[in-house]
């Protein structure tokens, strides 16, 4: 046979078929175009697999995994504040309102300075990158320049970047040295962004995406609100913003707009398919549908919460209701880049939603039944639910989905993990996976078909 595809993989794969299973393709052949997506997967009982194998073996165009190498594909971090990995891991010890005026603000403020920027972001786009994350929905900062600036970095390094130049306008909520200058520069800057980003794009293999990004209720005025909806409209963007994190937000927009924080940024038409929301911690029953109607996704940042959201993310029951939910690190009020980290605190903190957490309280009134969620669940939002968020075709590993990969070496020098039964099942191997991986393991990163981290 001609060889026809741009590069095959071959190896054993995971991926999730629904919320709750995941497969395990083992031995597949996967055959790229050059455009990096998947034209065609081949499984060993297919008539087709040897003539594959026999046309590409020997070539530089068949990567094959060795004994102990899994394919998983690429995470998707659906909420990160690019500007803030200058503080991650500090700065956890007082509520968000306080957070932002004490240690975020000023921290952003210097985002004026594009040298400073560059070091941040360029420090932060290599570590995502070998973590496993090929996909981040970045918010920057109200900086024009430097917003973009991160576009480039992700662009050039060849990670999948989505970013926002936040809006930030009301002169009454925002402090005088960190704001957009009026309503009109934070909607012309916007427009402007969004060409930006959109020409870059053009010239960008695994592409990079303007995202219209009204910080959230609090920071803008009704004005930027509604003019941002009615540019993501006429531009056809994705939106982001922060909905319902915690009390203190939650009420201060019920306070202001006499509605929910749901219905309120629905008003103002940012609620769509391309929306993500992240935190949304506090919807109730009707918030929750308009989310599903309206296919808004949550990106769910469990790390995060545990410090601001004053209470879990009921994710199996919204995941019921149909709601798109992803996973977000949200560096800094999460402190770890990892989305290993995220399916992790995901899976404990349902646990302890569904159990309760204060023991003086009988067990039966402790906690909320039907809470957990499984390691698959967990998975899924990192990848599949993460792509379906985006309105991407990644986070799967199917035909026609984007070659986005992360290969797991589970016996990386340094980071063996634990496994001592020769007949492990495959399901038993990935949950080792996903709760022991350290970045020792991952190998290698693909994006779009190519190689854009290896550790050796
Ligand atoms: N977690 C978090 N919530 C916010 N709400 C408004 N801004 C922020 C932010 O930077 N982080």
């Amino acid at each position: 046979m001609d060889r026809i595809y741009d590069k095959v993989f071959r190896g054993i794969a995971f991926t999730s078929k629904s919320p709750q299973e995941v497969s395990a393709l083992e031995d597949y052949l996967f055959c790229l175009d050059e455009e990096g997506v998947i034209r065609r997967i081949l499984k060993p009982q297919d008539p087709d697999y040897g003539t594959v194998m026999a046309a590409y073996s020997g070539t530089e165009k068949l990567h094959a995994l060795a004994e102990g190498q899994y394919f998983l594909p690429g995470f998707i971090d659906l909420h990160i504040h690019a500007p803030q990995w200058a503080q991650a891991g500090t700065a956890m010890d007082i509520p968000l309102h306080d957070w932002l005026d004490t240690y975020t603000f000023p921290l952003e403020s210097k985002f004026s300075d594009l040298d400073f920027a560059r070091k941040v972001y360029q420090d932060l786009v290599t570590t995502l990158l070998a973590n496993g994350t090929t996909t981040a929905l970045y918010f920057a900062t109200v900086h024009k320049e430097a917003s973009y600036l991160l576009a480039q970095i992700c662009a050039d390094k060849g990670q999948r970047g989505l970013v926002g130049k936040v809006v930030m306008d009301d002169k009454s909520e925002n402090p005088e040295y960190y704001r957009d200058e009026s309503t009109e520069a934070a909607l012309a800057d916007t427009e402007s962004f969004i060409h930006l980003v959109q020409e870059l794009n053009e010239t960008t293999k695994q592409g990079v995406y303007p995202v219209v990004t009204p910080r959230f209720i609090p920071s803008c005025t009704d004005e930027a609100l509604a003019g941002l909806g009615e540019l993501a409209k006429k531009y056809d963007t994705h939106i982001q913003s922060h909905c319902s994190e915690s009390d203190w937000e939650h009420n201060y927009v019920l306070d202001r707009m006499h509605k929910s924080d749901t219905f309120a940024l629905h008003e103002m038409g940012l609620l769509q398919d391309k929306a993500v929301m992240a935190h949304a911690v506090f919807l109730s029953d009707a918030d929750a549908d308009l989310f599903a109607e309206t296919g808004t996704a949550i990106a769910h940042c469990p790390v995060s919460n545990v410090c601001f959201s004053n209470g879990v993310l009921p994710a199996a029951r919204f995941t019921r209701k149909g709601i798109d939910i992803g996973l977000g690190t949200d560096i800094s009020g999460g402190f770890s880049p990892s989305l290993f980290d995220n399916i992790r605190q995901a899976v404990i903190s349902s646990r302890m939603l569904e159990e309760g957490v204060d023991p003086s309280l009988p067990s039966a009134e402790r906690g909320l039944p039907q809470s957990r969620i499984s390691a698959n669940e967990a998975f899924y939002y990192a990848t599949a639910g993460g792509g379906q968020s985006l309105s991407l075709p990644i986070g799967r590993l199917e035909e026609n989905y984007i070659w986005d990969v992360q290969v797991i070496d589970v016996s990386a020098p340094n980071a063996k993990l634990p496994l001592f039964d020769e007949n492990i099942s495959m399901e038993d191997l990935l949950h080792k996976i996903l709760f022991l991986s350290r970045p020792d393991n991952i190998r290698e990163v693909w994006v779009q078909g190519e190689c854009v981290h290896k550790r050796t």
